[in-house]
């Protein structure tokens, strides 16, 4: 039978599974944290793809632990339930209902979609949110915020919005070395018991940052930090991502991602990559090729 002319020669395909081989031997028994936004998620083959990478990343001895976010999902069933979204520096406004409603989608929908997913590819995932053996420990987040108009910046409640306080890594270690790969959904919990919804990027970087983990991969529907004629921004400095904040290039969604990959890779996590989910196997473009994928984020130029 003839192979159909969409697939790779038997040389490509070898020539590929070659190449990759420094990739496996560098990064084996190494952790990777990578977070998979909702909007990167919006496709079921997209899915597909990305459970596929994340199980073939745990084959070859590489210790993946999944992030993942599921704001557009949110959103999705605020408006069926005709309940508004409102945002503040990239963060979602949580009061009560909306808090019910984001632990739905986030700790039911979404994270039992790609446990699910990754168990069909022949992984063993668990899902878990945050308050799972209190994994994450949170407390509620202060936004300031600023307008120019205003001449000093105020304090703003948003509601049941959290920050990470700590994260249990030896709950993780110990799943990551029974060959399960963890599926964790940005929910928080404090002493008492309350829920925290908390931005996906931050609990990603904040995770990558007690894990020590060799990368932190976010996965986004942009192909990288743009600048305004949309050109693909690698390589900045604190000060060049801080003068992009203020004249509204980086702005929503962008915001945590790139603060959370700065702080990640100043408190040792080797490096962060900002890239995009949109385009299949693009974990495993990331880590197993040179090609440079997305906006990458090192401690050395991140000063
Ligand atoms: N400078 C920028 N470069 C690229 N994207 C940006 C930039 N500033 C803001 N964004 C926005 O950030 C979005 C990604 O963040 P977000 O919507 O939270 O995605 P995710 O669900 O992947 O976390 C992009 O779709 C884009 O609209
Ligand atoms: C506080 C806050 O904004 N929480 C986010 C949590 C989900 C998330 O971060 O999802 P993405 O990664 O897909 O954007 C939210 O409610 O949308």
């Amino acid at each position: 039978m003839t192979a159909p002319s969409s697939v790779n020669s038997p040389q490509t395909t070898v020539k590929v599974l070659s190449e990759a081989l420094p990739y496996i031997q560098k990064f084996s028994g190494k952790t990777l944290v990578i977070k998979y936004g909702g909007n990167a998620m919006t496709q079921d083959d997209l899915i597909d793809s990305f459970c596929r990478d994340v199980v073939l990343l745990k084959e070859v001895g590489i210790n993946p632990v999944v992030v993942h976010g599921g704001g557009p999902q949110i959103g999705d069933l605020l408006k069926r339930l005709n309940i508004e979204s409102r945002f503040v520096n990239g963060m979602r406004v949580t009061d009560s209902e909306t808090m019910d409603v984001v632990q739905m989608v986030l700790g039911g929908l979404v994270n039992k979609e790609i446990v699910s997913q990754i168990n069909l590819a022949g992984g063993k995932a668990i899902g878990l949110t945050g308050k799972d053996g209190q994994l994450i420990k949170a407390k509620k987040l202060k936004v300031s915020h600023k307008t120019p108009e205003m001449t000093a910046p105020e304090i703003i409640d948003i509601g049941h919005v959290g920050e990470v306080e700590s994260v249990d890594t030896a709950l993780i270690e110990m799943l990551a070395s029974r060959d399960f790969i963890p599926v964790i959904a940005p929910i928080g919990v404090d002493a008492q018991g309350a829920s925290y919804n908390i931005n996906a990027d931050l609990v990603a970087g904040k995770i990558a940052d007690a894990l020590k983990a060799e990368k932190l991969i976010l996965l986004t529907n942009v192909a990288g930090l743009q600048n305004k004629e949309g050109k693909v921004l690698t390589g900045l400095t604190t000060a060049q991502v801080d003068e992009l904040i203020a004249d509204g290039t980086i702005y929503g969604g962008m915001l945590p991602k790139i603060r959370c990959a700065l702080d990640a890779v100043k408190d040792g996590v080797q490096s962060a990559h900002i890239i995009d989910g949109r385009v299949p196997h693009a974990t495993l473009l990331e880590i197993f090729t040179n090609a440079g994928v997305g906006t990458l984020i090192t401690n050395q130029i991140s000063s």
